[in-house]
């Protein structure tokens, strides 16, 4: 069997008093595109910032392309792609120069113009920092990230301040670097971003995995449909888990057309919520019931 990307067990991490990570146990098989999502503060940062080999664990196992990522060595950082915030700032630099200047860091590095084309850069690839937008450094970042055609991308919220075309342009590069073979882990706050890349997504909440699974799983996890129609000048709603049957019932007992008849599944939006809602009510009540998560 192939060596897993990305292999966590029992990961750790304490702040002080608080369990930022607070026992994570993750595997992510090669060319895989994972999402990590969860609400702010969750520990998704710190779990990727350790991944990187940039923070300390407080305890655990954590395997990233077979290496101990706080022994990392300049090979394997040649193998692992990291978005850094804000590096792209360096003042003196155009978008195309740095991209350039990392290019020649790397044995196999993507080829620069087609990287900046990626991203949607061309046309500012002259321009310094300090004249792009809060977007287009992100964008910057993103091919920094990708320019030495890692095995490996952590992309951590990589579409924050992007206008909707940037956003679809991203999804479509990801999906190229995907073809690639490359794993992907990213995080991100946008859950329509995780339904369309990830191949799973991971929840996490204060430190702990709360769902691990496809969108397509955790979407069939929502345990209703919900139902609107007008009846006699009245909105009416249902929500129910057997939608075919209401809807059956309701037809046989109303003669004429039914007025807006909208049937709504459940988003991956939705889902998570629920998921986010469930936890900070156990968190907030230990001696509820809970349920265990399932992955
Ligand atoms: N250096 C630090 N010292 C103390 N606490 C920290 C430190 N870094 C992070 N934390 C705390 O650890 C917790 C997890 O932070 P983290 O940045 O990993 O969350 P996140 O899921 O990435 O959040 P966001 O979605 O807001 O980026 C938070 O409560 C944060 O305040």
């Amino acid at each position: 069997m192939t060596e897993p990307a990305i292999s966590i067990s029992g990961l750790h991490k304490h702040y002080g008093d608080l369990h930022a990570v607070d026992g994570l146990d993750l595997e992510i098989p090669r060319g895989e595109v994972f999402a990590l999502l969860g609400p702010n503060g969750a520990g998704k940062s710190t779990t990727v910032e350790i991944l990187e080999g940039f923070r300390k664990r407080t305890s655990g196992e954590v395997s990233v392309l077979g290496i101990d990522p706080q022994s990392a060595t300049k090979e394997w950082r040649h193998r692992v792609g990291v978005m850094l915030q804000g590096t792209s700032g360096r003042g003196l630099l155009t978008a195309r120069e740095s991209v350039q200047y990392a290019a020649r860091l790397y044995p196999n590095a993507r080829d620069v113009d087609e990287t900046l084309a990626a991203v949607g850069l061309t046309e500012k690839a002259g321009a310094k920092p300090a004249t792009l937008s809060g977007g287009q450094r992100r964008r910057l970042d993103v091919a920094l990230a990708l320019i030495g055609r890692p095995e490996l991308v952590f992309l951590d919220e990589p579409t924050t301040g992007f206008d909707p075309e940037a956003r679809r342009q991203f999804w479509g590069l990801i999906e190229s670097v995907r073809g690639d073979g490359t794993t992907v882990l990213l995080t991100t706050h946008y859950l329509d971003e995780a339904d369309h890349l990830a191949d799973r997504i991971g929840i996490i909440a204060a430190g702990r995995m709360v769902a691990l699974d496809t969108p397509a799983g955790l979407r069939s996890r929502a345990n209703a449909a919900h139902i609107s129609w007008v009846d006699d000048g009245v909105a009416r709603t249902e929500q129910t888990a057997t939608p075919s049957a209401f809807l059956r019932d309701l037809l046989a007992r109303t003669p004429g057309e039914i007025t807006s008849l909208e049937v709504r599944h459940p988003s991956l939006e939705d889902v998570y919520l629920q998921l986010i809602g469930e936890t900070q009510r156990a968190a907030a009540d230990p001696s509820a019931d809970t349920e265990e998560v399932a992955s």
